[in-house]
């Protein structure tokens, strides 16, 4: 059989999985990622011409830590990174052993001629990254030594035929210079892959006609909130449906300055059919008094899809509910064992009994192909730059209880910081940025009168996925210009502080 033109990455709990399935997709060929415990039939499906195994927290050593068969692997060429490659050396026979110490970031290492190398140039040291314990002691019976650290510990290996092959470093991170031509030589040359994940037109009316033949005759109802993903999936299945999709844009009393006015005149120029719902009052009235943040998450989680059902029946039903769903919320909400850190309102928590059918066009891309298709679709590139805005709103940057006053409060100083960070040109450089609202007041001083003010803290974040992310070092005289404006210009506020935390260990937001 013929397979697929695509690359199957294997999880075994890395940090990295989903970096390494953007990497390949950058290189212009389509990867997913699955769960080394998923059920064989569900890898089998995916019929890929080559697999990856990531690395992973656990070690090969211990009873209970990730596994594959061989025969998963047997006719399919395969490359293992770091704990991936203790697997490949364990099921061929090789020797792991927990090394002395960690080696852990930048090493040197020694290659030897090997396909996997052929597109790294004539140097036979490259500079990479590491973060392992355990170590290769013996690569299997058959197979050659293709990288070495500078201390002779092993750090590739190949069997003779190069169709398995193992790394111990990450070629998938940025600190591995050399890593994309590691990876292209793999899925090219090794896989024999072409590189056909575009984006373009030609994916765009592919996904479409996929939309027609799901939909039927039937009608959609989509929640719009201004956002990039629900803008381009309700973009590209209108293309599919035409007038039978009716999109919602619930105001919950919890969106930034101006918020609501601005999404729908967006709208009215993308040409949607959109209904403006004003809950605001009934959100609020739901989370009166209602400080814990999981509460509050729940709440709101619950009351959207209320609203959502509501609106179906005033159509007169609907057969499919539209989501702008990403491959991230997809690989976090099916990631079994960890814990929860936050409860995210659009994934696992639809109702069992929900009657309409689920639609999400997006739920293959990670947000920056969801841009490409956005620029495919003709959306405008400033809405597509927007920064992400989480669906609770400001009820997680409005720390403690909800009030319209406090909400008003964290509005115009989150507009002002936005603004500043426009006018010095950083908005596109930045990730994310939004104000904090604590609830905590201190003492100020203002024409010689004692105050008893709010206290704002401004966030900013460079982040890839949202998954890591570190604070962005704003310019001093962006950080005066911001406090001096807040202070003034939103008098219930006497102090502004800044968050210099990346994440982990603190989140983006802050409940
Ligand atoms: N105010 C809202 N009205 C209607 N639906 C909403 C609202 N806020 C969130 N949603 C729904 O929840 C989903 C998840 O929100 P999320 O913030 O992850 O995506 P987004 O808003 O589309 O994009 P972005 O990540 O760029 O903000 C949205 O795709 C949308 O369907
Ligand atoms: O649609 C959303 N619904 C949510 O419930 C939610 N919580 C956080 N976020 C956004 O997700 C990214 C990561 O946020 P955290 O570091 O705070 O978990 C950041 O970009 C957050 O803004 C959400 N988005
Ligand atoms: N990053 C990894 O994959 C680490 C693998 C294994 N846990 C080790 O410590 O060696
Ligand atoms: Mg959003």
């Amino acid at each position: 059989m013929e397979r697929e033109n695509r690359i199957l990455i294997i999880d075994c709990g890395s940090q990295y999985t989903q970096l390494i399935a953007r990497r390949v997709r950058e290189l212009g060929v389509y990867s997913e990622i699955i769960f080394w415990d998923s059920p064989k039939e569900k890898i089998a499906a995916i019929n890929p011409k080559g697999i990856i195994i990531s690395g992973g927290p656990r070690s090969v050593l211990d009873v209970g830590s990730p596994v594959l068969s061989k025969n998963l692997i047997a006719d399919v060429p395969v490359l293992g990174i770091c704990y991936g490659m203790q697997l490949l050396a364990q099921l061929f026979g090789g020797v792991v052993e927990r090394g002395e110490a960690a080696e852990y970031g930048h090493a040197v290492v020694e290659i030897e001629d090997s396909r996997l190398f052929s597109r790294c140039g004539e140097d036979k040291k490259l500079d990479v990254w590491m973060s392992h314990w355990d170590e290769v002691k013996k690569a299997p019976e058959g197979f050659r030594v293709t990288a070495r650290s500078e201390s002779g510990a092993l750090a590739g290996f190949e069997s003779a035929d190069g169709r398995v092959a193992a790394l111990q470093f990450h070629p998938e991170v940025a600190h591995t210079p050399k890593g994309r031509e590691i990876l292209s030589a793999f899925v090219f040359d090794i896989c024999g892959c072409k590189a056909d994940w575009t984006l373009g037109a030609e994916w765009v009316s592919r996904e479409i006609e996929k939309i027609r033949e799901k939909v039927k005759g039937g009608t959609v109802i989509c929640g719009l909130s201004g956002g990039v993903d629900s803008t381009v999936s309700a973009a590209i299945t209108q293309r599919a449906v035409g007038d039978r999709l009716y999109c919602v844009f619930v105001d919950h009393g919890m969106l930034r300055k101006d918020e609501g006015q601005r999404v729908m005149e967006t709208y009215r120029s993308l040409d949607l059919n959109v209904r403006y719902v004003d809950a605001g009052e009934r959100f609020l009235k739901a989370l009166e008094g209602v400080t814990e943040p999981e509460r509050k998450r729940k709440i709101i989680g619950e009351l959207f899809i209320r609203v959502f059902e509501e609106e179906a029946r005033r159509i007169g039903g609907s057969d499919w509910l539209l989501q702008g769903t990403i491959y991230p919320d997809v690989v976090e909400s099916g990631h079994g064992g960890g814990g929860v850190i936050k409860s995210h309102h659009n994934v696992g928590g639809l109702p069992k009994d929900m009657k309409m059918g689920l639609l999400e066009p997006l739920r293959d891309l990670f947000k920056d192909e969801v841009r490409r298709v956005g620029r495919t679709l003709g959306i405008a590139p400033h809405f597509l730059g927007r920064h992400p805005f989480p669906g609770p709103g400001l009820a997680v940057r409005c720390l403690g209880e909800l009030r319209k006053e406090r909400l008003d409060i964290l509005r115009d100083a989150d507009a002002i910081f936005i603004e500043e960070i426009r006018n010095f040109g950083l908005y596109d450089d930045i990730w994310q940025a939004f104000c904090v609202l604590l609830p905590v007041r201190s003492v100020g001083v203002v024409g010689d009168v004692r105050s008893y003010g709010e206290t704002i803290v401004l966030r900013a974040v460079s982040s890839l996925d949202a998954m890591t992310a570190e604070w962005v070092r704003l310019p001093y005289e962006l950080l005066d210009t911001v406090s001096r404006r807040i202070c003034n210009e939103v008098p219930q506020v006497n102090r502004v502080t800044l968050d210099v935390t990346s994440k982990p260990p603190a989140t983006i937001e802050w409940e």
